[in-house]
């Protein structure tokens, strides 16, 4: 992929992430249980008639009986992919499919990709129509002008849902609320700015009319499209939709056009802006190179020819993202909110007005921390990035807003800080901080050692690490692990760091160290080379003493106890710190840290408050207020019995200790977690259900953090272990490549430290 961006992957770690496990990006998870026979007589026949014939008799009971309230389609027949061109309606699919997940990932949008394998304008739009039962919105994608101005524009009349053309519409108003930003920080006024606007299809149109709505003035925006300058009298190439914004004008080529111009926007195909003509632009121009996946032109292309350029581009590898993937799962989010029968020009202008204004507002710590460069307000930063959590609050309140004061809301929304509320409950904050853990990586990439490179897997999270610019990893193992490299497709093995114990010209540092450390302990310094000969844990851990690596991640081959032995050879706990793992279960909403799982066999008093002092700390890090809960089988005394009593002083520990967070115990998990069992126990301090758990000893912990792992239903990361004097992750010995790839994102960032 393009070779300057600051994210690379290979065109087959693209193909293997959309083949690995199950094909695709989505699948369809039942919200009710179904479990026994009365589910299934609920679910379907006889229950499910009751719904039925209530909708039959009230329409609207359709938004609390089925799904369809949530749920929206995105449907295309590939005539414009991306700026890829009409590839077909199959070959569409793993872009509709791409947006479905988004739409759930930023905003729980329930999603559902729909390719239909037509050119005909008419046809496209009977299917379309025939849909409204089905779903609360139309989101239409990657279909070539003009037909999918007419398609559009028939839908909206016919149909009583919103209809959203997003290379129209979405990408008018991300692209409006990036110029808003990029004037003011030019000093320039939308009235007296001079725009070139190369592409004059879907997108561009739109982008046109919605800045022109904003207030520039009509004869200040030139179009060009393959042919070049839109003028008035222009025959060759036109419609009537180019010719809305036809101009009279002896301009005739984009660089006629871009000669002194103030803003150029392309939404037309790769490598459009030249460099030469970008240097005849006027004095801080500003670029906003949109066509997909490569822009007109690209970012350090643009600033050698230009030092004083703004550049934005569609992509999410480069800083000023102008990307439909800001708008749409939230505008319609507020859209199906309020059950708006559309998507009005009030509600387009509302998104992208907050969209600027969050901008120029302090960025949250956690997004400033993960991407790590300059994330205040200014020329690399026009635009919020899509993992701002605060997209999710801000722009459905003001697209629902705008469609209530526009009269199309047909269920208004009454308490707007309660609806604040529900939009924040909807996402869980870890999903956002293991996001930005990730761009954190990317923004200061570590030197991770792998230490256990002649496993495949490993190898292949190696790769993946490197490939996804997570930093550098430094592998452990015998030479032949660049003959795997190039098995596993990698093209260039040798430019990988690796280190072999046989030949390291670091052993001899390495044994000195380590018989320093130990010849006091019972090893002789031949113990010592043999170790750090045959030992890849011991010799990984020397690297990182030695500095040649930031963290480390093992675990494939050796249990966890075993490893955990190897490595206290060569590194102790951090000063003062209990070392001790957790095990964190993340839900579409809510997330669940376990502690300790790992280490510890029958904590202390002091031991268990110190883990829930450091799980705490780590809640917080990952964007969760901690409330913690000492779990035991037994609730404030009941039943009493003869190990509660370290619990309880853990309890008083804390209370000391005045610590900043709830916490309570000892109580059952059902007490902890479920608040109808806790609302028996008025006196506690919690005031909702706890979401750390501090287990009463190691058999208890394990046990259910793997049963976890096993039978149920969210995914778990871990377990990290936390406390030691060097970054360390040691990983479950089943663990897939993607989540060696995540524990060693984590061990980098300093996440589990
Ligand atoms: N960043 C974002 O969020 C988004 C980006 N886009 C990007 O915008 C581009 C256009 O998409 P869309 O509007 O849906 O597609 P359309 O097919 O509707 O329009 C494409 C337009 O680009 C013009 N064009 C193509 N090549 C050139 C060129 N070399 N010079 C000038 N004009 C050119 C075409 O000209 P002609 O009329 O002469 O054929 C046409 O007007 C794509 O690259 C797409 O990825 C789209 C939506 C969102
Ligand atoms: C982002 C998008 O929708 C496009 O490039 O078509
Ligand atoms: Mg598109």
């Amino acid at each position: 992929m393009a070779d300057d961006s600051n994210v690379q992957f290979s065109e087959r770690e693209a193909l293997l992430f959309h083949s690995e496990g199950r094909p695709g990006k989505i699948e369809i998870i039942a919200s009710k249980p179904m479990a026994t026979q009365r589910d299934l007589a609920l679910a379907y026949s006889p229950g499910v008639a009751v719904p039925v014939q209530a909708i039959a008799d009230d329409p609207a009971k359709a938004y609390d009986y089925t799904a369809k309230g949530n749920l929206v389609a995105v449907i295309s027949n590939g005539t414009a992919i991306l700026g890829m061109g009409n590839l077909g309606a199959l070959a569409s699919k793993p872009v509709m499919e791409g947006k479905a997940v988004l739409f759930k990932r930023f905003a729980d949008v329930d999603a559902i990709d729909l390719e239909l394998k037509t050119e005909d304008v008419d046809r496209f739009i009977d299917a379309v129509e025939l849909l409204e039962p089905s779903f609360g919105g139309i989101n239409l994608e990657d279909i070539k002008s003009p037909e999918c101005f007419i398609i559009e524009q028939t839908l909206r009349e016919r149909m009583n849902i919103p209809v959203f053309h997003d290379d129209q519409h979405g990408t008018a108003i991300i692209a409006a609320a990036g110029l808003i930003n990029a004037l003011h920080l030019t000093g320039r006024s939308i009235k007296d700015t001079n725009v070139v606007m190369n592409g004059a299809g879907a997108a561009a149109i739109a982008c046109a009319e919605l800045i022109k709505a904003m207030g520039l003035p009509s004869d200040r925006l030139l179009m060009c499209d393959r042919t070049g300058v839109v003028y008035e009298g222009r025959e060759d190439d036109m419609n009537q939709w180019k010719s809305a914004h036809a101009v009279r004008t002896e301009k005739r080529s984009l660089a006629d056009a871009l000669d002194g111009a103030d803003v150029f926007m392309g939404l037309s195909a790769a490598g459009a802006l030249p460099a030469d003509l970008l240097k005849t632009m006027a004095p801080k121009p500003i670029v906003f190179a949109m066509a997909n996946p490569d822009p007109e032109i690209s970012p350090p292309e643009a600033k050698r020819a230009r030092p004083d350029v703004i550049i934005a581009t569609g992509r999410s590898d480069y800083p000023n993202q102008v990307n439909n993937v800001l708008g749409f799962p939230f505008i319609f989010r507020g859209a199906l909110d309020v059950r708006a029968t559309g998507i009005n020009d009030a509600m387009k202008i509302a998104a992208a007005e907050a969209l600027a204004a969050l901008a120029r507002q302090q960025v949250p710590e956690e997004v400033a921390l993960a991407y790590g460069t300059q994330h205040s307000f200014g020329p690399e930063y026009i635009i919020p990035a899509p993992f701002d959590p605060r997209l999710m609050e801000e722009i459905p309140v003001a697209v629902a807003q705008a469609a209530m004061d526009s009269g199309v809301a047909t269920k208004p929304i009454t308490d707007m800080e309660a609806y604040r509320e529900t939009l924040r409950g909807r996402l869980n904050p870890t999903t956002a901080v293991l996001s930005l853990a990730y761009e954190g990586a990317r923004a200061k990439p570590k030197r991770v050692v792998f230490a256990e490179a002649e496993e495949e897997v490993v190898l292949r999270a190696a790769i993946a690490f490197r490939e996804g610019g997570y930093g550098t990893p430094v592998l452990v193992g015998r030479d032949d692990v660049y003959q795997r490299l190039a098995a596993l497709g990698v093209d260039d093995p040798h430019s990988y760091e690796l280190h072999n114990s046989r030949h390291s010209p670091l052993v001899p540092r390495m044994v000195d160290f380590l018989y320093d450390r130990l010849h006091r302990r019972g090893y002789l310094r031949r113990d010592c080379e043999r170790m750090v000969n045959q030992d890849r844990n011991i010799f990984g851990s020397l690297l990182l003493q030695l500095g040649e690596g930031d963290a480390m991640i093992t675990g494939i081959t050796r249990t966890f106890a075993r490893t955990m032995r190897e490595l206290k050879r060569v590194i102790d706990p951090a000063p003062g710190r209990t070392p001790f793992g957790i095990h964190i279960l993340v839900g579409q909403s809510h997330t669940v840290f376990i502690a300790d799982t790992t280490i510890n066999e029958r904590p202390s008093a002091n031991e268990l408050a110190d883990i829930a002092e450091q799980t705490a700390q780590v809640a917080r890090r990952m964007g969760h207020e901690p409330r913690v809960g000492f779990l035991s089988y037994s609730t404030f005394g009941n039943p009493e019995g003869k190990w509660l009593e370290n619990l309880r002083q853990a309890v008083h520990v804390l209370e000391e200790r005045k610590v900043s967070f709830e916490f309570e115990g000892e109580m059952a998990p059902d007490v902890a977690l479920n608040p109808r069992q806790l609302a028996n126990y008025p006196f506690a301090r919690l005031s909702g259900p706890a979401n750390v758990l501090i287990m009463p000893g190691l058999q208890s912990a394990n046990i259910s953090a793997k049963l976890l792992r096993e039978l149920g239903g969210d995914s778990m990361i871990g377990p990290m272990l936390i406390g030691m004097e060097k970054s360390i992750q040691i990983a479950p010995m089943t663990s897939s490549a993607s989540e060696l790839v995540t524990l060693a994102v984590l061990a980098a960032g300093g996440m589990a430290g």
